[in-house]
């Protein structure tokens, strides 16, 4: 198969994205390399429940979730938010296919922890064949993070967990977070390279916090033999110029996987 790059795509940044991210994308896939996006849309997510006037909280990144709040979520990610990335990447002539991870069981969820977090979900199995015949079509698959177990009951995951785990499953060369940052900041400036062992650090000193730790934590979930480097960029600015990124570069130590 072809390279595969796998693009997660924050709410942070969704409604920002630069010219250049829908070119970078342009470029890769007529490149011939195979493009997945995942996205998220937490802000998104908010100004509805808060329009609703339903509450929902945050415990450690993740937000509670009712069967109330799921049905917003669901709402958000799976079909405004999708929906209008799509269309946006069409717009730039990229064959887009908008799926949730119900679809077709490409997410396979179970809770984390019904009684503290509610239908927050975690990822027991990725679809990669759905996944990987899409590509094969060179369609560029565009996966919202709401998850299902084998009884039907509906999951909202966190879109990074998601993204981290469908890069896994498919074998993904590339794992991108793209996010309104331009990646992770260190008194005020970019790290250019950060092993897994400085990422712990920096999370036991305070300076990753809040939206990146689920990043971070996701990136070194997906190392493995097949994917060596994952990148945190930003969507608002150019990423990517003549071979070289901008952003951070997470890496295993070398060899060690
Ligand atoms: N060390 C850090 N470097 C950069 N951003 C950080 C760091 N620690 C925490 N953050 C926060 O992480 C945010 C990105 O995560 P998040 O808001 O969840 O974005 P997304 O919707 O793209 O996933 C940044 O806007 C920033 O506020
Ligand atoms: C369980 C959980 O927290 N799910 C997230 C899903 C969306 C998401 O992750 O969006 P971002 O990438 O924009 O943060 C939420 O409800 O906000």
């Amino acid at each position: 198969m072809e390279k595969t790059i796998v693009i997660k795509c924050g709410g942070s940044v969704l409604s920002d994205l630069s010219p250049s991210f829908f070119t970078s994308l342009q470029a890769m896939y007529e490149q011939g390399m195979n493009v997945v996006l995942v996205h998220g849309g937490g802000p998104e997510i908010g100004k509805m429940l808060q329009r609703l006037h339903v509450h929902s909280e945050f415990m450690n990144g993740l937000r509670k979730t009712t069967k109330e709040v799921l049905e917003v979520v669901e709402m958000i990610l799976a079909g405004k938010v999708n929906k209008q990335l799509v269309a946006l990447l069409q717009q730039y002539g990229l064959p887009a296919v908008g799926v949730s991870g119900v679809d077709a069981c490409l997410l396979q969820a179970a809770p984390i922890d019904l009684e503290k977090l509610g239908y927050v979900g975690k990822v027991v199995n990725v679809n990669g064949d759905f996944v990987a015949n899409l590509l094969q079509s060179r369609y560029i698959p565009v996966i919202s993070p709401i998850g299902a177990d084998k009884d039907g009951q509906k999951y909202n995951i966190n879109a990074d967990t998601a993204a981290g785990a469908v890069a896994k499953a498919i074998k993904a060369a590339q794992l991108l977070f793209v996010t309104d940052v331009p990646g992770i900041l260190r008194d005020g400036a970019v790290v250019e390279e950060v092993t897994i062992e400085a990422i712990e650090r920096m999370m036991n000193e305070g300076i990753i916090t809040g939206g990146m730790i689920p990043k971070v934590k996701a990136a070194i979930a997906a190392l493995s033999e097949s994917l060596h480097e994952v990148m945190i960029v930003s969507g608002k600015t150019p990423f990517y110029k003549n071979g070289q990124w901008y952003g951070t570069m997470i890496r295993n130590e070398v060899g060690v996987y």
